[in-house]
């Protein structure tokens, strides 16, 4: 890859508060015009991370280039070219939708300001809705406007941190619609997301766990390299089947999918072997499944200790 190509190309960022390591030896690039989805638990780094990415929160160690400025000496300039997406919305309450962009406009300085909010208003479907107050929304137009808000300046890079949250599916597949539109005019995009499916619409995934960078790839990379062997039953009783299921040997997860469950090992041959007997009790149908990226995390998040 060129690195004229990446948007973002860091080297061994590291972020500590109050001596506890919250970032440790973050690599990274990402390509323009990319989607890259961080994940991980709550408190794996991910915000820290992305602030990091974009001159918000300057690194203990490490170096790199966001948008081709220096992530240490170059952050304000970075910082001009972003549009951050909080997880909270941040909009004035008691100010219209025109207000909010309005506002926005100004302390941008943009030199186009009515022009803009006309623009934003319109390509977000905002029209009907733009005199009403940003208070009075529901979670979809919230979120619809607090992106209309964070790309009214044009940005190169948006930094989205758990933009749906609370979102209906389908408010989020619109808003996943625009996302993938503004991307493909060349904006990179960095959301974090607790969301499976929101996952797999990233085009690449980075799973954190207690600061470290454990895996990244395609959805599909992650799950083909995480090695693990699915089986999914059905049945009665699932409840006690959970707890049976747990004491074999080569079962290293059991995750309950609706009425199913997807029981997981990464010894093929140990699981096979020791779901075996369960196979032939009458009642439970058993198929063998490909894993899906939750299996996958569920794995990731089990398998290391705390960062010292
Ligand atoms: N400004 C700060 N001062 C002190 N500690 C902080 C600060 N910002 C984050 N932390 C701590 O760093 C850790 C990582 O936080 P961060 O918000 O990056 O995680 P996250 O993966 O985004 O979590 P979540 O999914 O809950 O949003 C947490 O333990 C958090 O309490």
């Amino acid at each position: 890859m060129s690195r004229s190509a990446l948007a973002i190309d860091v080297h061994g960022l590291c972020k500590h508060f109050g001596g506890k390591a919250v970032v440790c030896d973050l690599t990274l690039a990402v390509r323009s015009g990319e989607i890259l989805g961080f994940l991980g638990p709550n408190g794996s780094g991910k915000t820290t991370s992305i602030r990091m990415l974009c001159g918000l929160l300057t690194p203990d160690k490490g170096s790199g280039t966001c948008l081709g400025y220096d992530v240490i000496r170059e952050a304000q300039k970075i910082k001009r070219e972003v549009g951050y997406m909080t997880q909270r919305f941040s909009l004035y309450e008691d100010l219209s939708i025109r207000e909010n962009l309005d506002f926005i406009a100004r302390v941008y300085e943009m030199a186009n300001r009515r022009e803009a909010v006309e623009r934003a208003i319109s390509e977000l479907g905002l029209t009907h809705r733009q005199h009403q107050l940003a208070g009075q929304l529901s979670g979809g137009w919230k979120q619809r406007l607090a992106l209309a808000a964070c790309t009214l300046h044009r940005p190169r890079l948006l930094l989205l941190d758990e933009p749906t949250a609370g979102v209906d599916p389908k408010a989020r597949r619109d808003f996943w619609d625009q996302i993938h539109a503004l991307a493909a005019s060349g904006v990179t995009v960095l959301v974090s997301t607790h969301y499976m499916d929101e996952a797999e619409r990233c085009h690449r995934i980075a799973y954190l766990s207690w600061g470290r960078l454990l895996v990244s790839g395609t959805p599909d990379e992650v799950v083909a390299n995480a090695g693990l062997t699915t089986w999914m039953v059905e049945g009665p009783d699932l409840a006690a089947l959970v707890k049976e299921l747990k004491t074999l040997p080569g079962v290293e997860q059991v995750v309950p999918f609706g009425t199913a469950l997807h029981v997981s090992g990464s010894d093929a041959a140990l699981l096979a072997a020791s779901l075996a007997p369960l196979r032939e009790r009458r009642g439970l149908r058993w198929t063998q499944t490909a894993p899906g990226l939750e299996d996958v995390f569920v794995k990731l998040s089990a398998s290391v200790g705390e960062v010292p």
